[in-house]
């Protein structure tokens, strides 16, 4: 069975140009993101883990799409891993592709309004729950596009009614 197509993306973004990159082709890593609103209309930002790139900047929840998953899956699954929650349905919603120096990404970003549990930080993050302009920094590079989308984009009701 061939994989399905990359969407293409929404938009590209180039972070800390100045850096080295692995030279040659690098491949693209898919990475399910989920921004998740509360019953107030705020969203959920978490921050990156000790240890991975970036650490302690604030991103949305999320991690990389393992082979044979959907985005839908792997999202569920990276949710419950990391922040104990459990996801209904995710509403695709944008595509970015952002080139660091230490990957390739395109994440596959959706909304969640329909999920369960308690918050539960299982990797040592911290939480914040935002509306917008976010008042947590630094914020990671590749998160500054969809915290601007959700700007264009008008608030909550807006995105609940065009999921
Ligand atoms: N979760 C998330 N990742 C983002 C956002 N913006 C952004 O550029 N990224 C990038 C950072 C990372 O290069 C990549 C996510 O990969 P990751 O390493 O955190 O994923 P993971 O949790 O599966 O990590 P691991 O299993 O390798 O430890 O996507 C965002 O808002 N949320």
């Amino acid at each position: 069975m061939t994989a399905p197509a990359a969407p293409a993306p929404d938009e590209v973004l180039v972070v800390d140009a100045d850096r080295p990159r692995a030279p040659g082709p690098r491949p693209v890593v898919d990475v399910a993101v989920g921004v998740l609103f509360d019953r107030d209309g705020r969203f959920l930002l978490t921050t990156r883990p000790p240890g991975k790139a970036y650490a302690g900047h604030w991103e949305f929840p999320g991690g990389k799409v393992e082979p044979g998953e959907t985005v839908e899956q792997a999202l569920r699954r990276e949710l419950q891993e990391e922040i104990g929650v459990t996801i209904g349905s995710a509403h695709p919603w944008r595509v970015l592709e952002a080139d660091y120096p230490h990957a390739r990404v395109r994440l596959h970003v959706c909304r969640v309004f329909d999920w369960r549990g308690e918050l539960q930080m299982h990797e040592g993050q911290a939480f914040a729950w935002q509306t917008l302009p976010v008042t947590v920094t630094p914020v990671l590079p590749g998160t500054w596009p969809l915290l601007r989308w959700m700007a264009q984009e008008g608030g909550p009701e807006t995105a609940q009614a065009n999921a």
